[in-house]
């Protein structure tokens, strides 16, 4: 289900209630407001006049809850209801869901890939596998004492009950590959994966640090970044970015994370200038983006590529995969038409899928496939940044567990600095080595991931990271282990 983009958000919700005759127009107006109100939108008067491009990702997943919830159903399927939301917002939607199966007896059909949200939640777990199910019983049994395989590979794959971090900070290696075995998709054939030694490009961030009197500029710098949006109605402005500074060196992943609307896309959108700031400058090595016009920007563009959420809707369903990842070099006019074919297996290679993807369509690859055609179509153009919005978000565990290590072998082999957005603390403390907390626009906690997620200083940070769903079964998939 999807919303309408030439409607409010607030009469989508509100038809729901029309269409079955539970209210008229103007009561199904204000019962709309309400059940805005109840899935945690801030706002939700103003927010139910808005459409819903003016909403942030996970403003308008709340009002697909909004619009499922609000004529009280018997029966709820909710197929990853929670997954592009943060975990305070996650939280609060998880905890209405039950309030409201337990005051009108409406069953749950809950479909996730985070085990540990299916922990916290549910009375029974049923996994699956290849359209087979493979262990089923209540979450004690099934994570507790997992009897088959497959779950155990699972578990051992949710980042969110992971309780360390999987690799050391400072570290180059590839993570342990523990889960490629239980994927089936033929997703990674890892051994595949060359890495080139000798490389110039392999140089870690740390060798060129340490090269006497070469203070090189980080490869991304946002500095005093803001953005104000007009709000409807009474002509006043929402800052959605305010004051955001961070600096990305080369070769490194700064996380940016924040609950839903606290600016990240946003964010994102000034840096690679598909939004105009209010305020605030974007430097890559040192020269201006927010200033730069005609061939100086288009130079820039190609340095600063991204990676978007939802592999289904970012690659064009009618190209093949060819074209796809060479997509950018015609659009900059690199090479021609013979060195862009070189280049197209060049790139399938860099992301471990096999020649045979050349000529297929996104159709006929699965989630994670089609997410490395996407990270080989944003590094076609060799840039220095990569900006990846929520990458595995729309993944499964075990998938994204191989997006990741993909990425951070990519990073050690290119050197390419990535802007890595989350909502989920867990998979930003496997992969990032610096975190920027975004709280209404504003920084509000800023360092390495390892300090902060160890020592947060900022409540809002402790309470994002108490949120993260599982904590029930860390102890006892640990207990399990023994
Ligand atoms: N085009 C727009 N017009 C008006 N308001 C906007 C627009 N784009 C974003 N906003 C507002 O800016 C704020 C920040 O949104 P943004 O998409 O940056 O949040 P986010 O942190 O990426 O959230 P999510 O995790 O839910 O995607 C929200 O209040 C949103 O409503």
């Amino acid at each position: 289900m999807s919303l309408n983009p030439v409607k409010r958000v607030g009469e989508q919700v509100a038809e729901v209630l029309v269409v079955h005759g539970l209210a008229d127009r103007r009561a199904a107006a204000l019962e709309a407001v309400e059940a805005l109100r109840r899935t945690g939108l801030p706002e939700p008067e103003v927010r139910a006049r808005q459409y819903p491009h003016e909403l942030s990702g996970g403003m308008r997943q709340r009002v697909l809850i909004a619009i499922a919830l609000v004529a009280k159903p018997r029966l709820l399927v909710a197929d990853e209801p929670t997954s592009a939301l943060d975990v305070t917002v996650q939280r609060r939607i998880l905890d209405h869901l039950d309030d409201l199966t337990a005051a009108t007896g409406t069953g749950v059909l809950l479909i996730t890939h985070d085990l540990g949200v299916a922990a916290d939640r549910a009375d029974r777990i049923v996994v699956m596998a290849q359209g087979r199910v493979v262990e089923a019983g209540t979450p004690d049994e099934v994570l507790g004492a997992p009897r088959e395989a497959y779950t155990r590979a699972l578990l051992a794959a949710a980042p969110s009950l992971r309780s360390a971090r999987r690799t050391p900070p400072d570290r180059r290696g590839t993570p342990p590959r523990e889960v490629a075995e239980v994927d089936g998709t033929a997703d990674a054939p890892a051994q595949r994966r060359g890495h080139r030694a000798g490389d110039a490009a392999s140089a870690t961030p740390t060798d060129l640090a340490a090269r006497p009197g070469a203070p090189a500029p980080p490869a991304l710098e946002a500095r005093g970044l803001a953005k104000d949006f007009p709000l409807p109605g009474r002509g006043g402005v929402l800052r959605a970015v305010d004051d955001v500074s961070f600096a990305v060196p080369r070769g490194r992943t700064l996380a940016l994370v924040g609950e839903s609307g606290s600016g990240k896309s946003t964010t994102a959108r000034l840096v690679l200038r598909l939004a105009e700031p209010t305020a605030g400058t974007v430097h890559v090595d040192g020269a201006d983006v927010t200033r730069a016009r005609g061939a100086a920007l288009r130079a820039l563009r190609r340095r600063l590529q991204v990676v978007q959420q939802n592999p289904y809707a970012s690659l064009d369903p009618r190209w093949s995969v060819g074209r796809i990842v060479t997509e950018p070099l015609r659009a900059f006019g690199v090479g021609d038409r013979r060195s862009r074919a070189t280049r197209a297996a060049e790139l399938l290679d860099l992301v471990a899928l096999p020649p045979s993807a050349l000529h297929r369509r996104p159709a006929e690859l699965s989630g994670g496939q089609r997410q490395r055609v996407a990270i080989a179509r944003a590094l076609s153009v060799r840039p220095d940044i990569v900006v990846l919005d929520e990458p595995v978000s729309a993944l499964d565990v075990s998938v994204q567990a191989q997006i990741l290590d993909l990425l951070a072998e990519l990073q050690r082999d290119l050197d390419v600095s990535y802007l890595f957005i989350s909502h989920d603390l867990a998979v930003v403390r496997q992969v990032a080595h610096d975190v920027v907390v975004l709280r209404h626009g504003r920084v509000v906690e800023h360092g390495a991931v390892e300090h902060v997620f160890v020592q947060p200083e900022h409540p809002y940070t402790a309470e994002l990271l108490a949120a993260i769903p599982g904590s029930a079964v860390r102890g006892r998939a640990r207990g399990g282990e023994r």
